[in-house]
C-alpha cells in the first residue's frame, strides 16, 4: 500500500478526483490511502497566514516555511516509514511512466503543492527529496500536477487497475506508444475495422498491435524509440514499416 500525504492550501479540489472510479475502489480495497493536509492548519496566527512578500522585492507572493515544516514534522511523526518527499514545481525532473513505476514502490510519500510564486528555498533545501515537473508550462498551482502523480502512481500498484494486463499494455508502460483500438460497429461512416481485430488469431493480432504499436512511437515519438528494449522481432517490423512509410 502507499499512502499520499498531499499538502496543499486548497485541499478541497481533490475531493472531487479521488472519490470517483479506479482511486475511489483502490482507496476502498486498502491499496492507496490518500491523507489530504490544509497547510493553513499550521498556520498560528489569526488569519492562518501561509505567504508573505518576497524579500528583495518582486511580483507576487511566497509560500511561507513555519506552516509547512510544521506539517512535514507532523506528518513526518505519525508515518509508519520515513515519507518520500516530492515538491510539484516546473523546475523538476520531468514526470514519466518509469518515475510512476519507481514511486510505486514507497510506501509513505509525501507531496507538497505550490501556490503563489513559489515555495521559501528553506523548504526546498530541508525538506525535498525530489522536484517533479508534469511538464514545461506554468500552472497556477501543484494541485493538478499532484493529481496526475497520484493518478499514475496508483495504476501501477499491483490490484488497481481490475484488469492488470491492461498496465502491461499502457502506453508507455511498454516504453511505446499504444496501438489503436477498436468497438463495435464494425464499420462507420464507410471506415472499417482492421480485418486482422476479427480473426480471432491472437498471434497475428499481436504481431499487427505490436507493429502499429511501433509505427505511432515512430511517426510520433522517436525518441522513446532509443530508450525502448526492442526485441530482433521489433527491428524486422520496423524495416517493415520503413518501407511502408516510405522512409
Ligand atoms: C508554484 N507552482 C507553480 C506552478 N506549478 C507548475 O506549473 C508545475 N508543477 O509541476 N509541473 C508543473 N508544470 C506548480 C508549482
Amino acid at each position: 500500500m502507499v499512502t499520499f500525504h498531499i499538502l496543499s492550501i486548497f485541499p478541497e479540489m481533490f475531493v472531487g478526483v479521488f472519490q470517483e472510479s479506479i482511486l475511489k475502489r483502490a482507496q476502498e480495497k486498502g491499496l492507496i490511502k490518500i491523507n489530504l493536509v490544509n497547510i493553513r492548519n499550521y498556520a498560528t496566527d489569526k488569519h492562518r497566514t501561509t505567504d508573505d512578500y518576497p524579500y528583495g522585492g518582486g511580483p507576487g507572493m511566497i509560500m511561507k516555511v513555519e506552516p509547512i515544516f510544521r506539517a512535514f514534522y507532523d506528518i513526518t511523526a505519525k508515518a509508519k516509514t520515513k515519507p518520500h518527499r516530492i515538491f510539484m514545481s516546473p523546475q523538476g525532473k520531468t514526470f514519466n511512466q518509469k518515475k510512476a513505476i519507481e514511486l510505486a514502490e514507497k510506501k509513505e510519500i509525501i507531496i507538497l503543492c505550490g501556490r503563489y510564486e513559489g515555495i521559501d528555498e528553506r523548504i526546498r533545501e530541508e525538506l525535498i527529496d525530489e522536484e517533479i515537473s508534469i511538464g514545461d508550462y506554468v500552472l497556477t498551482g501543484g494541485e493538478l500536477p499532484a493529481m496526475v502523480v497520484v493518478d499514475a502512481v496508483s495504476r501501477m500498484i499491483p490490484g488497481v487497475l481490475g484488469d492488470e494486463s491492461s498496465k502491461e499494455d499502457d502506453s508507455f508502460y511498454c516504453g511505446l506508444l499504444g496501438y489503436p483500438q477498436y468497438t463495435r460497429p464494425r464499420e462507420f461512416q464507410g471506415k472499417k475495422v482492421p480485418d486482422v481485430l476479427l480473426t480471432g488469431n491472437h498471434a497475428l493480432i499481436e504481431r499487427w498491435r505490436r507493429k502499429e504499436a511501433l509505427r505511432r512511437t515512430l511517426l510520433r515519438r522517436p525518441d522513446l524509440l532509443v530508450e525502448a528494449d526492442l526485441t530482433e522481432e521489433d527491428y524486422k517490423l520496423l524495416e517493415e514499416i520503413y518501407n511502408e512509410e516510405g522512409i
